[in-house]
């Protein structure tokens, strides 16, 4: 089985986010590039990591009315990315519009409830109900609306690859047991959300921060 994991690289810095990419190369699977890297690089910046060889992820998260967001991915289809993120909260036809604009080769996948909230945090966006219920109703949303798949966390994924076993299921908050999780409130680790059913594990940090982070791309690897 390929390797699953995508680093992401969140750093405004072209030269960090390449000398990142060429270092654990051999034990990721693919990079993810974010907002951060995005807002100040642009397509010139996506197109030099591509350089590395691996798989691009472009997480740029699009959410606005479907017109706007279908112009947006028609733009991006030039750089063919592996896999490009959209809200589900964008609704039906954002969704079914984003998917018509995209490159065929790109799967568009929709972010569900973000693994830095928690219930409470729902509870305060006038949501009611639990995270794990409002993951379930914008998976079947995105599924009805066409897409390839979504992102939610771990505690999330064996019901949603149960509802959607065709489903792509990309999933960050991925921390080691005794790893610290920052700002993620809704983590498991590497090896449980993949006995879950996830398609992808997107890892930052624990590797972008560590001292050496190919060997620790290696290490979280080796335990898959
Ligand atoms: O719900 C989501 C959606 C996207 N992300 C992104 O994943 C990485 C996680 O980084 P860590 O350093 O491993 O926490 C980051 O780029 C987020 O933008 C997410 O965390 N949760």
């Amino acid at each position: 089985m390929s390797n699953r994991i995508f680093v992401a690289l969140d750093t405004p810095d072209l030269v960090r986010a390449r000398a990142l990419a060429q270092k654990v190369r051999h034990h990721v699977g693919g990079v993810k590039l974010g907002l951060e890297f995005f807002c100040a690089n642009g397509p010139a910046g996506v197109r030099a990591i591509e350089e590395v060889g691996l798989p691009v992820f472009l997480d740029l998260k699009l959410h606005d009315i479907p017109n706007t967001v279908a112009k947006a991915v028609q733009s991006l289809a030039v750089l063919k990315p592996a896999v490009l993120t959209v809200h589900a909260s964008g609704g039906r036809a954002m969704l079914e519009d984003a998917k018509a604009a995209a490159h065929p080769d790109t799967r568009v996948v929709a972010v569900t409830m973000l693994t830095s909230l928690d219930d409470s945090d729902l509870a305060a966006t006038g949501v009611s109900g639990s995270a794990h219920d409002h993951v379930l109703r914008l998976a079947d949303l995105a599924r009805e609306a066409g897409l390839d798949g979504i992102v939610c966390s771990g505690a999330e994924v064996k019901e949603a690859h149960r509802a959607w076993p065709k489903g792509y299921f990309v999933v960050p908050g991925v921390r080691a047991a005794d790893g610290a999780a920052g700002d993620q409130k809704r983590v498991v680790t590497p090896r449980r959300a993949l006995d879950d059913g996830a398609s992808m594990l997107v890892i930052g940090r624990p590797i972008t921060q560590a001292s050496d982070p190919d060997e620790a791309a290696r290490a979280i690897a080796a335990t898959l």
